[in-house]
């Protein structure tokens, strides 16, 4: 377990290769979806494979304030005694997100249609990013948003508000600004429709399918009625295909590499990390592909085969948009050179992480040529070095997949928040073969 009262930084020795099979944690998106649905859900709800990380357990931390007895998580496993649309009380103060813009985002659309005030704050990095994506929109639907200058968190959502569904075209493929205003449309007046200019994560509705409430989905859009209901029902969250992403890439470019990802969650709307690896000539085989309570799994293996550059195309971008730090490791060990366009998302995650991981692999000695919406990147040679993380737990856990492939140790600073989406990963990846060393450190002082 990481010590939350340290800043840890990884010392990650060169060489070795990745073998075994096991299990990454439970997916982020699901994990925080069903404490949300299971909560406004008339009757318990029983998870299995939650995510014990610090976004997820945030999520859960936030219903528990709003009223809603959850037992657990136990090795996973939680019982959420569900209080139905309308259950929910006022908490008794500020709803901490920590590092997790999907909570806050998705709860802004959620807590709009209250009858009660609720403010959302939360770390620095979450309270950088851009939340007028979601208050603008639910603006429209009769919502009352306070953000700070700018548009950025906290927020205080007011409640006592009537929402009228709307017919919305996102400027950006957003999953969480798409599952914001269905969740307000649960609450609104008529029917809500979201258009997405590029298909998007699709959990919100499948698993208010689950719940037994209807969504309807036409092409790119995605709509709901409000005023129904939502029946308890049990979830089986699969492993998180972004936690795996760094296996897929560590046993893909560390020669000898053979590794089982056992139940991966491989919804289309998230294997756009597949499909990119695949073109740069992985060896990835899906194995006993399978429907759990209406999301697609399968067993991964991957071995290591020499990767090549290639051009991203752009449609696959909002399909592995957490994949990226991943990515550019498996580009930097790639013969010829990755070129990412239409990624200016990245730039608005926990860190900017084209930014984060230029400055990264520049100091591992790798060229680079940062862009507005992407990067190009020239595979190389590694060497050893330092790189900041800058709290992205995603850049850190990337950087230490890289010493698969570096001449010398990588030492990643600030490696903090690894726990919000991937707790253990250090013990999980030593045991598969990363010379991976956890140093800690105290904490600054402010
Ligand atoms: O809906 C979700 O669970 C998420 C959607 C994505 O964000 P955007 O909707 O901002 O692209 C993704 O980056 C995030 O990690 C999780
Ligand atoms: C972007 C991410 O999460 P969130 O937006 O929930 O902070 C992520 O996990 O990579």
């Amino acid at each position: 377990m990481t010590d939350h009262n340290s800043n840890p930084v990884f010392h990650v020795r060169p060489g070795g290769a990745l073998s075994g099979r096991f299990r990454v944690p439970g997916d982020k998106s699901m994990s925080h979806r069903a404490v949300m649905l299971g909560a406004l859900a008339e009757g318990d709800t029983r998870v299995e494979g939650f995510l014990e990380g610090a976004d997820a357990l945030a999520t859960l931390a936030t219903f528990r304030q709003l009223g809603v007895r959850i037992e657990g998580p136990r090795h996973g496993a939680l019982r959420i005694r569900g209080v139905g649309l309308h259950g929910l009380s006022a908490a008794d103060g500020p709803l901490d997100l920590g590092n997790s813009g999907t909570s806050m985002r998705l709860l802004a659309g959620l807590l709009a249609g209250q009858s009660f005030d609720s403010t959302l704050t939360g770390d620095d990095s979450l309270r950088r990013r851009p939340m007028g994506r979601v208050t603008d929109p639910l603006a429209d639907m009769g919502a009352a948003i306070e953000t700070a200058p700018g548009g950025t968190a906290p927020l205080l959502v007011r409640g006592g508000r009537p929402l009228q569904g709307i017919t919305y075209q996102m400027p950006v493929a957003s999953a969480q600004v798409k599952s914001a205003l269905l969740l307000a449309g649960l609450y609104a007046e008529g029917e809500t429709w979201v258009h997405e200019p590029a298909p998007t994560r699709d959990h919100t509705e499948r698993m208010l399918t689950g719940f037994g409430y209807p969504v309807r989905r036409d092409g790119a859009w995605s709509g709901v009625t409000g005023g129904g209901r939502l029946q308890a029902c049990d979830i089986d969250v699969p492993a998180d295909i972004s936690s795996a992403a760094f296996f897929l890439v560590g046993a893909s470019i560390a020669e000898g590499s053979d590794l089982v990802l056992e139940h991966v969650g491989v919804n289309p709307t998230r294997t756009g990390v597949l499909d990119i690896l695949d073109l740069m000539g992985a060896d990835i085989e899906l194995r006993h592909p399978r429907e759990v309570g209406g999301e697609p799994v399968a067993d991964v293996h991957v071995r290591a085969r020499p990767l090549h550059g290639i051009t991203i195309p752009e449609r696959l971008v909002p399909l592995a948009i957490d994949e990226f730090p991943a990515i550019f490791i498996a580009a930097a060990c790639a013969n010829g050179t990755t070129v990412l366009t239409g990624a200016e998302e990245l730039r608005v995650k926990e860190s900017d992480r084209i930014a984060v991981m230029a400055d990264g692999l520049t100091a591992l000695g790798i060229q680079v040529e940062p862009r507005a919406d992407g990067i190009v990147i020239h595979g190389g040679t590694l060497t050893g070095g330092t790189v900041d993380s800058h709290g992205d737990h995603r850049i850190a856990m990337a950087f230490a997949m890289a010493a698969l492939r570096s001449s010398d140790t990588v030492t990643i600073r600030d490696c903090r928040n690894v726990d919000t989406s991937f707790p253990g990963f250090a013990d999980l990846s030593r045991e598969a073969g990363l010379g991976l060393d956890v140093e800690h450190h105290a904490p600054e002082a402010p």
